[in-house]
C-alpha cells in the first residue's frame, strides 16, 4: 500500500507502507548503524520517534529472539530505502514485516533516505507524519506544524512495579527510565543483585533497599522532562557508587548543577569515536541521544569531563572529583554496536568493591 512520509517544512516523499497500517506522527531521527535494526527498534530511548537508518537494507537478518532490547518496543516507525521480503539466518524466527505488524508499529519504504537525512542534518531534527497517499500533504503539513509532541515518555516505558533480578554479587538498584536489556545483562554477567525499580522511586526508598551501587539507565525524552528524577539522583550522589548511561548521564550531570541542550540532529549509530581524556585512548561507541550536557556549565560543579566525542567535541563522560560516582552519554553495553568500553562496568564493580569495603564471592 502506498504512503507518504511529510516533514514539518512540507517536504514529502511517498513509498510503500509496511508492518502497521496506521497513521502516525513523530519525531524524524537517523541513525547510521549498518547492523541491529532489532536492537535499534527496541530501544526504549526511541519512544516516539519516527526513525530512519541510512543503511540501505534492512530486515535481511529478519528478527530473532535474542536481540531485544525490550519487550514492549516504544519506537513510532521506520523509515527504510529497501525492506527485505525474505529475510535469512538461522536464528530468525520472523520477518521483520510479521514483527511490526505484531506490535503496530508502522514502516515505509522505498524512501530516498539519503535526501532525508540531509534534509535532517541541514535543519535539524523535524516532526513527521506517515500517512496514506490519500491525505492532502498541506493538510498533513498543517497538523504537523500544531502538533505538540508528548513529554512523558520515561512514564510510557519505565517499569510500573519494582522486581528483582537475583545474584550473588553488588546489590544495585537501578532505576529504569526505558532500560535497555543490555544494561541488566551486564550486571547480571557480573552477578550483580539487581533490583530494577520505576523512575520515580524516591531517594528514600532507594537507599532502604539498601544498595552496594546505582544504575541510572537510558531513556527517552529530553531529561529536563523528569525534574522528579534529578531530585532524586542529587539526594543520591555521596551515598553510594552511581554508574549512569545515556539519559542517567544526563540526570546526573543536571543533579549536580550542570546543564544540558538539545544538539541539532543528534548522535545515533554504531561507529561513533569517543576519547578518553585519562588514557587518550578512542573507542568505538553506540549511541542515541539528542541532548548534550553543555560543557560551559561544568565548571560551576563538583564535575570533570573524562570522555569527549570526537565528532564534536561534545561531551561522552563525566565523573564525580570526591565521590565514587561517572556516567557516560554512550552505550558501553553496546546492543548493538561495539563493545570497546564493556569495561566500565568492571569499574562499577570496583567502586563498590571498595566502598563496600568487601568482597563478595561471586562479584
Ligand atoms: N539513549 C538515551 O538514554 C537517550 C537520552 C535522551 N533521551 C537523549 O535523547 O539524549
Amino acid at each position: 500500500m502506498k504512503k507518504q512520509l511529510i516533514l514539518e517544512d512540507g517536504t514529502v516523499f511517498t513509498g510503500k507502507g509496511f508492518g502497521s497500517d496506521k497513521d502516525v506522527i513523530g519525531e524524524v531521527v537517523f541513525t547510521t548503524g549498518m547492523t541491529g535494526y532489532q536492537e535499534i527498534l527496541s530501544d526504549p530511548s526511541y519512544c516516539g520517534q519516527i526513525v530512519t537508518f541510512t543503511y540501505p537494507l534492512v530486515g535481511n537478518y529478519g528478527i530473532n529472539r535474542d536481540d531485544f532490547e525490550t519487550i514492549r518496543p516504544a519506537v513510532k516507525a521506520l523509515v527504510v530505502k529497501e525492506a527485505a521480503d525474505f529475510p535469512s539466518n538461522f536464528r530468525s524466527e520472523m520477518s521483520l514485516d510479521e514483527y511490526l505488524k505484531m506490535k503496530q508499529i508502522p514502516a515505509i519504504c522505498g524512501i530516498d533516505t539519503r535526501k532525508l537525512t540531509r534534509i535532517i542534518r541541514q535543519y535539524g531534527t523535524l516532526k513527521g507524519a506517515i500517512v496514506s497517499v490519500e491525505e492532502k500533504a498541506e493538510e498533513v503539513v498543517h497538523r504537523l506544524q500544531a502538533a505538540v509532541l508528548p513529554t512523558d515518555q520515561v512514564d510510557q516505558v519505565s517499569t510500573k512495579s519494582a522486581y528483582p533480578n537475583p545474584g550473588r554479587g553488588y546489590r544495585v538498584v537501578l532505576m529504569d527510565f526505558g532500560m535497555k536489556h543490555g544494561i541488566l545483562r551486564e550486571l547480571n554477567n557480573r552477578d550483580c543483585d539487581v533490583i530494577v525499580v520505576p523512575h520515580d522511586t524516591t531517594a528514600e526508598e532507594i537507599l532502604q533497599l539498601n544498595p552496594d551501587g546505582i544504575m541510572l539507565s537510558n531513556g527517552p525524552g529530553d531529561p529536563k522532562d523528569v525534574p522528579h528524577a534529578i531530585e532524586t539522583v542529587r539526594k543520591l550522589i555521596g551515598q553510594v557508587p552511581i554508574f549512569g548511561i545515556c539519559l542517567g548521564h544526563q540526570l546526573f550531570a543536571l543533579a549536580s548543577g550542570a546543564n544540558t541542550f538539545k544538539l541539532k540532529f543528534g548522535h545515533r549509530g554504531s561507529n561513533h569515536p569517543v576519547k578518553d581524556l585519562a588514557t587518550g585512548k578512542t573507542a568505538l561507541t553506540s549511541q542515541n541521544h539528542s541532548y548534550a550536557v553543555d560543557e560551559e556549565t561544568i565548571a560551576n560543579t563538583e564535575l570533570k569531563v573524562t570522555h569527549i566525542a570526537l565528532n564534536d567535541g561534545t561531551i561522552e563522560g563525566l565523573a564525580h572529583k570526591t565521590y565514587p560516582a561517572f556516567t557516560v552519554q554512550y552505550h558501553p553495553e553496546a546492543s548493538p554496536g561495539p563493545e570497546d568500553d564493556n569495561h566500565l562496568f568492571d569499574r562499577f564493580i570496583n567502586m563498590m568493591k571498595e566502598h563496600a569495603g568487601k568482597e563478595l564471592q561471586h562479584a
